[in-house]
């Protein structure tokens, strides 16, 4: 009888570091329970409680999220086995900037503005599980745990994000499944599951940067979820402008909205700048390693604001808007082309923005949606 090898490699273990002992100056930000998304009356409580977070801070928290911390703590080990390879293996998938392309391997090649310090994270995109990008190359160790990673991707789309889009809906008086439909799973978008490894740096370098992993920016795409984990970095601009730190919430994922989905709603869901820092002193040796979600718009979803009776009333859009928001569908800047020429735009370079000399006005155009480059 033929004997059954088993294949699989064997994953490292990712444990968690302690969080930090400092008291920073923490974001308050809201604490949305989707437990009680399905009980009576529950999605518009919860609607009440998100709305303020997404029109004024863009930042907000879930939790009982129904994501297991065992599910949560199999994708870390996965991420963290993969960083682990040699960069010949991870270089195997890598992302092809100069389409836009953002699956696949990132390489930290660029320099940081005009210093001699090159950027300390990797990242590892990996596309839906949908047959659209059944032919897309994907690594050995992403092949081997597919039975794992293909059900968590969707189940982060079903569990989270679709919960999200339907409160949004809510909150704008639109039909339920108004953003749903724009950004659903099965549909081609440019969605991908991450991993990300940040590494420590030393004083003497981060010096030389002023201590920012990765300078002020809004996100390409609708919404990013990051799985929250303890190392301290990720800080947001608040709405009087002080950067503030965001707090680890165990077994919570910090969410936040981004550009396309401002352009849906004519800015009335912020798109909120946020930055990577050096983490506080008892952090700083630690290796941080994140799991996050992107969510794109769909790849033909028309850039075109919502017809909502709220941004009607509250001023963001006339009615004549609304009508011709809606008439201009076939002229309108699709999802799959904004995103891809921004990320071509921010990625396909070999230095990162911050004192590059293109000054700090720069903004980033297609036809007539327009976002400032980055921030200082
Ligand atoms: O590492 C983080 O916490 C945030 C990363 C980030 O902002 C991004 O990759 O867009
Ligand atoms: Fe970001």
């Amino acid at each position: 009888m033929p004997t059954l090898i088993n294949t699989t490699p064997r994953l490292l273990s990712w444990t968690e570091h302690p969080v930090t002992t400092e008291s920073l100056d923490w974001a308050p930000l809201v604490i949305i329970d989707l437990a009680k998304f399905d009980q009576p009356g529950g999605k518009q409580e919860l609607a009440n409680e998100l709305k303020d977070a997404v029109k004024l801070w863009g930042f907000w928290t879930v939790i009982n999220t129904g994501i297991s911390q065992e599910q949560l703590s199999r994708q870390l080990d996965i991420g963290y086995t993969f960083f682990k390879q040699p960069l010949a293996e991870k270089k195997k998938v890598s992302c092809d900037f100069s389409e836009g392309n953002y699956f696949g391997y990132r390489e930290p090649y660029r320099l940081i503005g005009n210093s001699n310090i090159k950027e300390n994270m990797e990242m590892l995109n990996i596309p839906k599980y949908t047959p659209h990008y059944e032919s897309h190359p994907r690594h050995a160790l992403v092949q081997a745990f597919k039975d794992e990673i293909e059900p968590f991707h969707r189940l982060v789309w079903t569990n989270v994000i679709r919960k999200l889009f339907v409160l949004f809906a809510i909150i704008l008086e639109l039909p339920e499944e108004y953003f749903v439909e724009r950004h659903h799973y099965d549909k081609p978008s440019e969605d991908h599951l991450r991993y990300m490894i940040y590494h420590p740096r030393s004083a003497e370098e981060d010096a030389k940067i002023g201590g920012q992993w990765s300078a002020g920016h809004t996100d390409f795409g609708s919404m990013t979820l990051l799985f929250s984990q303890s190392v301290a970095a990720l800080q947001i601009r608040t709405p009087s402008n002080e950067w503030k730190w965001v707090k680890h919430v165990p077994g919570g994922i910090t969410c936040n909205a981004a550009d396309t989905l401002s352009f849906l709603t004519k800015g009335y869901i912020k798109s909120t700048i946020h930055r990577v820092m050096r983490p506080p002193v008892d952090q700083v040796d630690y290796e941080r390693l994140g799991l996050f979600y992107f969510v794109r718009p769909g790849d033909s979803v028309p850039m075109v604001p919502a017809p909502s009776p709220v941004l009607v009333r509250e001023g963001y859009l006339s009615e004549d808007e609304a009508k011709l928001a809606e008439e201009q569908n076939a002229d309108a800047v699709k999802g799959f082309e904004y995103v891809r020429a921004r990320v071509k735009n921010v990625h396909n370079r070999n230095t990162r923005h911050v004192n590059d000399g293109r000054g700090t006005k720069e903004v980033f155009r297609v036809k007539n949606l327009e976002v400032p480059d980055f921030y200082v």
